[in-house]
């Protein structure tokens, strides 16, 4: 049976909301996943700044979390109008929303203070409410209360989609954070795996903010005009991060904006061009030093596909060229995806998922003790919850 899914990501560089209209036909491994639209709704800058606040945990408290949990479903649900309406789709032919949320916090293995937890947000009622559709939400929880880290969660689609009969890939996001799926040839999910590989744009983007005003640093210019300071990033690589073997995941809790002061406060003498360029260099490095570490001496790979928004960055992209000389090194353009709707793409194939009750976490990959089924599942008000589920499929 076929569905037609939306599938909204906010991911941790905060730049807005991705939609994705996705048809799925059937589930599991043979589901067949095709793109309808995509769009992004960005953040206004003030409403960037509250949800990079309600990060921080020196400027963040309850009042302002349980606000923008419905501040956030509001948006979601304006993003889901949103890309109906570009698309020229009605919004009663959607059958499902998948909403990653927003990542607040991850504490991926706890410590004295913290218990081992992870928190997205962007209130599931208030879409459901707002769209009158079935919403799942809260993909990451369930993968922990098994005993995972909640990421990463793309593996399992990224084998729906990616999967190459003759070549050993490996699949690098550059998003907020990095994250790398392998996918062996001829692959099944049991040898597939994947880990963060540590900062994406994230140090850099909070430079580029802070030294030149602007988001980002587009198309890595002020980077290519920076020199990197090597030895810098070789002290940021001695990181435990970096050796840990996976399963591994991260977040701003670890290269947001302390890791940025901390680089200000000794540094931030220096042309901005060099620290932009030394961040870069800094991504590029880790993503190189991950593979050497975890992938290289397990699997010959044949082609490095990139995702997410530093695949637009050139200067990072020749760093990486020039640091890993001997694979191929493309973007998903290259191979006819698109760089930007991967990731809510994939939350449209694991709400799919879980409406079927397939168990798509890859315990390798978390960590956690089994494979469960991800999600909590939100009916729109007042509807014949029978009916929407037959109409999904069960
Ligand atoms: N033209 C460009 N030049 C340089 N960088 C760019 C360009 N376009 C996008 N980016 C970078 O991509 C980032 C957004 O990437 P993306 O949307 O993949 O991240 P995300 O989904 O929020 O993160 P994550 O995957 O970690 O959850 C921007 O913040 C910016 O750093
Ligand atoms: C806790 C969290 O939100 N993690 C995200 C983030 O963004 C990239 C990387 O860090 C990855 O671990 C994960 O997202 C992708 C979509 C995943 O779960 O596979």
């Amino acid at each position: 049976m076929e569905k037609i899914v939306v599938g909204l990501m906010s991911g941790t560089s905060v730049d807005g909301i991705d939609a994705a209209i996705v048809k799925i036909k059937g589930y599991g491994m043979d589901s067949k996943v095709d793109l309808l639209h995509f769009s992004t709704m960005p953040f206004e800058e003030t409403l960037k700044r509250e949800i990079l606040d309600s990060m921080d945990i020196d400027l963040s408290n309850a009042a302002s979390i349980c606000s923008l949990n419905f501040k956030l479903g509001k948006k979601f649900a304006d993003a889901v109008r949103h890309v109906c309406t570009e698309a020229g789709v009605p919004l009663d032919v959607i059958d499902l929303i998948g909403s990653h949320g927003q990542t607040i916090y991850h504490i991926p293995n706890g410590s004295d203070l913290y218990t081992k937890s992870t928190l997205q947000i962007g209130e599931a009622a208030v879409i459901a409410h707002e769209t009158n559709t079935m919403v799942v939400s809260g993909f990451r929880a369930m993968d922990m209360a098994a005993g995972g880290e909640g990421a990463p969660l793309v593996p399992y689609t990224e084998c729906i989609l990616y999967n190459d009969p003759k070549k050993n890939r490996a699949l690098q996001n550059i998003g907020g954070i990095g994250n790398v799926t392998v996918l062996p040839k001829g692959m099944n999910l049991g040898n597939v795996f994947a880990f963060d590989t540590g900062p994406g744009n994230m140090v850099m983007d909070e430079l580029s903010l802070r030294l030149k005003g602007s988001p980002y640093d587009p198309n890595g210019q002020w980077a290519a005009a920076g020199i990197v300071d090597e030895e810098m990033v070789a002290e940021w690589l001695r990181m435990d991060f970096f050796s840990k073997a996976p399963p591994k995941s991260t977040g701003r809790e670890l290269f947001g904006k302390g890791f940025t002061d901390a680089f200000l406060r000794d540094h931030g003498h220096k042309p901005a061009e060099d620290l932009i360029a030394t961040a870069t260099y800094f991504t590029a490095a880790s993503i190189a030093k991950s593979y050497q570490s975890f992938i290289f001496p397990k699997l010959k790979i044949d082609q490095v596909i990139i995702g997410g928004g530093g695949s637009y960055n050139s200067t990072l992209m020749t760093m990486l060229r020039k640091l890993m000389p001997d694979v191929d090194i493309g973007t998903q353009e290259d191979i006819g995806f698109s760089s930007e709707a991967k990731e809510a793409i994939a939350f449209a194939v694991l709400a799919n998922e879980t409406i079927h009750q397939q168990a798509v976490n890859v315990p390798r990959v978390t960590g956690a003790s089994s494979s469960v089924i991800l999600g909590n599942i939100t009916l729109p008000p007042g509807g014949d919850h029978k009916k929407i589920l037959q109409k999904a499929g069960k």
